[in-house]
């Protein structure tokens, strides 16, 4: 992207643009970058054909001007295959202001080669050669997608040379060169209009693609934020129950793919709803986000999944866990909290219980993954049953 808001591309859409630049310069070499890429190079293919098209004439020259054949096939060729390679050179060129340049000589070759041939015809009575002037202007000017500078100056160099091959040696009668000279006038000047229009139409365009993808990326962004926020729980920033059913059935199917242990820790604050009563429920969620907090800091954030599973109880899901490194993970996460020394008002510290299951997963069943949370509730009660602060387990 560039360094202009898109305050300041509105702002540049609804005002418009004087001579065909946009007034921030950084966006004016994007954009410059861009209409060489895709819209100058792409003119290639029809530039080309045209060349063919210039040395097909030959055969009409074999009929019009056969005494001036082996002239014709000389001048003709001498411009088309230079300009044809520098065409192809083209392609694979750096974006320099040269190309343009290089390009409107080899349109302003050309036509002083028509206009040359049409020189040499006119001396033998044959002034037909003296419109394909007409077909070069309308080539610089629309198929040849120059900038509308370059088109300017291609057909204005290219009615010049018809002035000096033709007029000023009156190699045509007076009346033909008057009237082909107006109609050169009249047909560079709606080439030129149709070019300026097609350029303005192009940068309007790219601005408004320039928006419309600032647009597209500021939503998409938003979708992200929503989807966040959607997966979360307030109080206490850890991901809430909708995201652990949503991600525990793919844990649940790469524990089973790899044929790993998948391990499940229920995990609930003792006598919470004394401290609730005691110490009041606004201190009571301080300590819910206090003891969430302690929990988050230790486990693997990269591949464990911890969340709030309801009220005062989390879930932790460990992918490739063992059941005995679970009861680990489960004993220094009751250390963790116990060490805290959160002072629970009906006497002693506040602390945690943890009830542990572990399973290699043998099918996909939804019943089986539900089946290992219950599991370990089962222990998380017995937890409690033994005298709370403990982590207990249950094979499944
Ligand atoms: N402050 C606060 N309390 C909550 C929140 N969610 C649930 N609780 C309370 O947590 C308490 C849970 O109490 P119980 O399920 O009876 O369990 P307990 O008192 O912790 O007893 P044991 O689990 O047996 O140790 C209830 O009083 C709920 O009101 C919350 O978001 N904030």
């Amino acid at each position: 992207m560039n360094d202009c808001t898109t305050d300041q591309i509105k702002a540049t859409l609804d005002h418009g643009f004087k001579r065909l630049a946009f007034p921030d310069a950084s966006l004016e070499k994007q954009y410059q970058r861009f209409f060489f890429d895709h819209y100058f190079r792409a003119a290639l293919f029809p530039l080309i054909v045209g060349l063919a098209f210039y040395l097909g004439f030959i055969l009409a020259d074999s009929l019009i001007i056969p005494q001036l054949l082996d002239k014709s096939i000389l001048l003709r060729s001498t411009i088309a295959i230079p300009g044809a390679l520098f065409l192809c050179l083209l392609k694979w060129g750096p974006h320099t202001r040269w190309q343009y340049i290089m390009a409107t000589i080899v349109l302003c070759l050309i036509n002083a080669s028509i206009v040359f041939l049409g020189y040499w015809a006119a001396k033998q009575g044959q002034h037909y050669y003296q419109s394909g002037t007409l077909l070069v202007i309308m080539l610089g000017c629309t198929l040849a997608r120059l900038p509308f500078m370059y088109a300017l100056i291609s057909t204005t160099l290219m009615i010049l040379s018809y002035g000096l091959i033709i007029g000023i040696p009156q190699a045509s009668p007076p009346d033909i060169f008057m009237n082909n000279l107006f109609i050169f006038f009249g047909v560079a000047f709606f080439g030129l209009v149709s070019n300026y229009q097609v350029n303005y139409g192009l940068r309007r365009s790219y601005l408004q693609s320039l928006l419309l993808n600032a647009e597209n990326q500021s939503l998409y962004q938003e979708k992200q934020r929503f989807e966040h926020i959607s997966h979360m729980d307030q109080l206490t920033s850890l991901y809430n129950r909708r995201f652990l059913d949503e991600r525990y059935p793919e844990l649940w199917q790469q524990a089973f793919n790899d044929s790993s242990n998948l391990s499940v820790l229920m995990i609930d604050i003792d006598r919470f709803k004394e401290f609730n009563d005691l110490a009041g429920h606004h201190k009571g969620d301080e300590i819910l986000v206090e003891v969430a907090t302690t929990l988050k800091e230790s486990v693997r954030s990269s591949t464990d999944l911890l969340a709030r599973y309801g009220g005062e109880e989390f879930i932790l899901i460990c992918p490739n866990t063992t059941l005995d490194h679970a009861m680990m993970l489960g004993e220094k996460l009751r250390r963790q909290v116990y060490n805290q020394t959160i002072a629970h008002p009906a006497g002693g510290m506040l602390s945690i219980s943890i009830g542990v299951a572990s399973t290699i997963p043998s099918d996909l069943e939804r019943r089986e993954q539900e089946h290992l949370q219950k599991i370990a509730d089962q222990a998380l009660y017995q937890a409690k049953l033994n005298g709370r602060n403990r982590v207990e387990s249950v094979d499944p």
